[in-house]
């Protein structure tokens, strides 16, 4: 199996701070990856660093093979806003993005616009953000690129907007051979299009997995307070009496000491959320 993005140890720091820590991950091609975590966790971090906008400060990345932005022409960016030249028509858009590239598709975008009832005369600075983020999304796609990269694609829009927009995704990946990487606060929207998720909190990648394995690998367990817990610990609270974790744990658990609860993929993002003043989990004592 061939891999879009692999990282080595990969860090950025600005002055002292860092915004991305040791972060080790092998994404593999063909999937739709979420990349999910709080404000400030470092997810834009983690993208201009994969598309060569920014150079690690520690560790090594490579995309599609090269190290950015050695292969540039095979990868789609839609940065965060979905920016767009405000003062360029639509057609000006599409007119720059077949200059600019290379394999440029110019009936798929054409197509696309048409489909999406986008006026080609129509400044980007008078389309509604639905259209721009539909707009940057042509652009990405008539690019034909290996991967695409979506940085917070559909923080604006509404409901109905957002589906559609990730419908087109989908249609997209699945007439193409397209990766994808798409980062995103809505767990539920990555839950519908994604396939692999990396969960990312105060710099460290906390999670990375086939999101199958990622639900059918954790669970909520409950029992006396303090008594342990199987698996790899998670999240932990506790009443006066009784002790309710989130672990890590893969297969049945016969022990009649436990309750044990089926989590979400939600409950599961927000429990490593929860970790983000805590250390790594791997760092976490595992009692079994
Ligand atoms: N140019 C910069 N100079 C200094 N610090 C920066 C710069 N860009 C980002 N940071 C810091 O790096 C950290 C990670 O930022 P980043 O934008 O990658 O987070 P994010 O996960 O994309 O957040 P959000 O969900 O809010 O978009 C933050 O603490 C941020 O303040």
């Amino acid at each position: 199996m061939s891999t879009v993005l692999r990282a080595v140890g990969l860090g950025k720091t600005y002055g002292r701070r860092a915004a991305l820590d040791d972060c080790t991950l092998d994404i593999p091609a063909g999937r739709v990856v979420g990349l999910v975590g709080p404000n400030g966790a470092g997810k834009s971090t983690l993208l201009n660093l994969a598309v060569g906008m920014l150079a690690p400060t520690s560790g090594t990345i490579e995309v599609l093979g090269g190290t950015p932005p050695e292969h540039l022409a095979k990868v789609g960016y839609v940065a965060q806003d979905t920016p767009t030249y405000a003062h360029l028509t639509v057609a000006d858009h599409l007119a720059l993005g077949e200059h600019l590239n290379p394999a440029w598709d110019a009936d798929l975008a054409r197509r696309r616009i048409e489909r999406l009832g986008l006026d080609p005369r129509q400044r980007a600075r008078k389309l509604s953000g639905g259209q721009r983020a539909q707009l940057a999304l042509t652009l990405g796609i008539a690019k034909r690129p290996e991967l695409l990269i979506l940085d917070e694609p559909v923080a604006s829009l509404d409901p109905l907007a957002r589906r559609e927009f990730l419908q087109d995704l989908m249609e997209a990946v699945a007439e193409q051979e397209l990766s994808v990487i798409l980062s995103s606060h809505l767990v539920s929207d990555l839950e519908r299009v994604c396939d692999h998720l990396i969960v990312l909190v105060a710099s460290r990648v906390r999670l990375a997995g086939d999101l199958d394995d990622i639900v059918s690998g954790h669970v909520r367990v409950s029992g006396p307070r303090d008594a342990g817990h199987p698996g790899e610990l998670v999240t932990a609270s506790h009443t006066d009496v009784q002790s309710t974790y989130v672990v890590r744990y893969d297969g049945p658990i016969a022990d009649p000491t436990w309750n044990v609860g089926h989590l979400s993929l939600e409950d599961i993002v927000l429990a490593y959320m929860e970790q983000r003043r805590e250390p790594a989990v791997r760092e976490l004592e595992s009692v079994r």
